[in-house]
């Protein structure tokens, strides 16, 4: 009974995968996550480790990749390139190393080499005497692309070789893959410009590379890293595994700095920890470690299966992309009235985290992806990018899927929601009226770059604006201790403090007030820039869209948010009720010319006592002067505060001028600033 339903489910899986693999190999695409193929592929494994009647050469479990495109001239790999086994568990690594032992009679001398499983595609280069001439894809193994044009366009992979003692003929062999910086720009170039944008860095590489003009392959940015050698009959000069990278790496070859040599599992066990633990912190994707038998003489022994080695293990990483279904869609109201919708998704362990919200960013995206709810879904979380959805299962979407529709009212205050030409965001028309955007903008106000009201954070805000204590933020100052007290999880001590915390920030400086206010566009240096421009608030309250202009960095559109929220009867009012409210900063300098620090270039380093570092930067700035990170000949002074270390000593080496603390208040009191 159960016989012929198994029978027809090997079937399925056979062909399921050969259409995966298609898209995947052949168009550079992907229909399903990695993670979701794997998952097939091991139920293919396991109904053919049961029936092995049912053995045929033409499965996707047999196969490596997929033959070569037409398009391309083909190129015959005299050494086969073949795939990696995979495990997903520290029990299966361990039972590798088992049947490694227990092949080899003498495991003496075994060692592991230990590299990162970099995702991208595989390649082979093939040098002679010393020079490139020829690239080519892995294909199904034993034949590939010829990508020798595009391979040339590649900055890391040397033309010539360096040093000397490489054999006549060179065949080196490794992944191709685009940094995770590299993807994230072409996607944004391709958003901006109705282009394909790419699903993950893996599609993206795989796609450049495999382009019959090689001017576009020039444009991508790519790289290549070498983990293996082609052996040919004179193998003879390198006698592991690692000694061979090491060669590649004293020829000019970008060999991985992770390369490392352990002698036991539990090396590779610890190896695998460590590099899992830094994997967001990576420039590039990896999906996996991959471990190999350090000796050619084991390698030797211990031979290939159909489509891998025997001697190499790839022990992958958890998902960074998953499958899940996209329950609802909810919209969000941001602090400028920006409404975003937000996936609503079953939730998914991905990228080490459950996942169960993904912005869909505006309804551009929403349109790109095509995406209805009900529809399954990928998601994408790498690195310390948030989760993205980036891509829609089309063949598993359920037929009660549903359109996303645009709303045209806010969902919290019901004003119309307007779209400006040209921009794919679309806006609640409320302003401080609309709740959502006032929460936002009170959180904002107390945040640490703004007034830094310590103690008031994203929750507090919500308690104190749900409770109807607050509507704007002015009314932040005239909170009353009882009522603070008796909100949720408050208590008298921690409503003190609050009190206090904002009693603290009543005296503040201008930048940090104008960037409070929260200006669409209005970051903390054009906050400052505003402030060094006109000196007082009511001179930049009367200043027309056309004197903003003349402000450094500010153009037409960040003109006009300006004076749009500056001649708001609204914000006036609540600007008012600050200053009334006790807010205040310290009085106005000369302007313009007066600047005693303009065109000089400072750098703070060391602990200040009588000041944060922060507070410092402000100051120097406000007297004019730029504050850099880093000394160089073109530093005009540093204020060195307590321990300061490598870049005191550099000024000294440099001959730049010094100050310790001491001097730089003394400087801030002669020049008017308060401390
Ligand atoms: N999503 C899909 O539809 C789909 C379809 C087909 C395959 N896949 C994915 O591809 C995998 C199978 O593909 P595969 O056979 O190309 O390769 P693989 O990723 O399982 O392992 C072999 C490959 O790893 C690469 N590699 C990276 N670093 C390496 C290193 N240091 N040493 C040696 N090799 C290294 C090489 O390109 C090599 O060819 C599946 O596990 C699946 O995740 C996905
Ligand atoms: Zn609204």
């Amino acid at each position: 009974m159960a016989e012929p339903s198994l029978r027809e489910r090997l079937e399925t899986l056979r062909e399921q995968l050969h259409s995966y693999s298609y898209h995947y190999y052949v168009l550079n695409e992907s229909s399903i996550p990695d993670a979701e193929y794997d998952r097939l592929f091991l139920e293919l494994q396991e109904i053919e480790a049961v029936h092995p009647e049912w053995h045929s050469p033409d499965s996707p479990s047999q196969r490596v990749g997929a033959a070569p495109l037409a398009a391309f001239s083909q190129v015959r790999h005299e050494t086969p390139m073949l795939s990696l086994d995979n495990v997903f568990s520290e029990q299966e690594l361990l039972d590798f190393d088992q049947r490694i032992k227990s092949r080899l009679n003498d495991s003496a001398e075994l060692s592991y080499a230990c590299e990162p499983k970099l995702d991208g595609i595989a390649a082979s280069l093939l040098y002679v005497d010393g020079v490139l001439v020829r690239g080519a894809t892995r294909g199904d193994g034993r034949v590939g692309e010829d990508i020798t044009q595009n391979v040339k366009t590649i900055a890391s992979i040397p033309l010539k070789l360096r040093g000397s003692g490489w054999p006549d003929e060179l065949e080196v062999r490794g992944e191709i893959y685009m940094p995770r910086s590299g993807f994230a720009r072409i996607n944004d170039l391709a958003r901006n410009s109705d282009g394909k944008v790419f699903v993950n860095p893996r599609n993206a590489a795989a796609g450049s590379l495999r382009q019959l003009d090689s001017r576009i392959t020039a444009t991508r940015p790519l790289e290549m890293s070498c983990y293996g050698i082609a052996q040919g009959d004179d193998g003879a000069w390198f006698h592991s595994h690692s000694e061979g990278l090491t060669r590649l790496r004293d020829w000019g070859f970008l060999v991985s700095p992770e390369l490392r040599v352990v002698d036991s599992i539990e090396g590779c066990l610890e190896y695998y920890q460590d590099l899992l633990a830094r994997r967001d912190s990576l420039a590039y994707d990896i999906d996996g470690i991959v471990f190999k038998v350090d000796s050619l003489a084991l390698q030797d022994k211990l031979g290939f299966v159909s489509r891998a080695p025997r001697w190499a293990i790839a022990h992958k990483f958890p998902a960074q992309e998953e499958i899940t279904q996209l329950r609802d869609v909810e919209f969000q109201v941001g602090r400028t009235g920006a409404v975003t919708p937000v996936a609503k998704l079953e939730p998914v362990f991905v990228g080490g985290v459950t996942v169960s919200n993904a912005s869909l960013h505006n309804f551009d995206e929403v349109a790109r992806l095509n995406v209805m709810i009900g529809d399954y879904v990928v998601v994408r979380r790498a690195g310390d990018v948030i989760p993205q959805i980036v891509q829609v299962v089309t063949e598993r979407r359920p037929t009660e899927a549903r359109v996303i529709v645009a709303p045209v009212h806010c969902p919290v205050c019901a004003s119309a929601l307007e779209r400006a030409p040209g921009e794919a965001v679309l806006r609640c028309t409320g302003g401080l009226v609309c709740g959502a955007q006032r929460k936002e903008a009170i959180k904002h106000f107390a945040s640490r770059k703004a007034m830094d009201i310590e103690g008031l954070g994203d929750k507090l805000v919500e308690q104190l604006v749900d409770a109807g204590l607050i509507e704007t933020v002015a009314d932040l100052f005239v909170l009353k201790l009882d009522a603070l007290a008796g909100l949720d999880r408050m208590g008298q001590k921690s409503a003190e403090n609050v009190l206090a915390a904002l009693e603290k920030s009543r005296a503040t400086t201008l930048p940090r007030f104008l960037y409070s206010l929260g200006i669409r566009e209005v970051g903390e240096a054009t906050a400052l820039n505003l402030a060094n421009h006109f000196g007082e608030l009511p001179a930049l309250i009367a200043a027309s869209e056309e004197e903003l202009l003349s402000v450094a960095d500010v153009g037409p559109i960040v003109a006009s948010h300006i004076h749009a929220f500056l001649s708001s009867d609204y914000n006036r009012e609540v600007i008012n009720l600050l200053l009334e409210r006790g807010v205040n900063w310290p009085a106005p300098r000369q302007v313009g010319g007066a600047q005693p620090l303009a065109g000089q270039t400072w750098v703070l380093t060391g602990n200040l006592e009588s000041m944060t570092r922060g507070d410092a930067k402000e100051k120097l700035q406000a007297l004019g002067a730029k504050v850099a990170g880093s000394v160089s000949a073109k530093t005009d002074c540093v204020a060195a505060g307590a321990s300061a270390g490598s870049k005191l000593a550099k000024a000294e080496a440099l001959g730049v001028k010094v100050i310790n603390e001491q001097e730089l208040l003394q400087f801030f009191t002669e020049h008017g600033s308060s401390v």
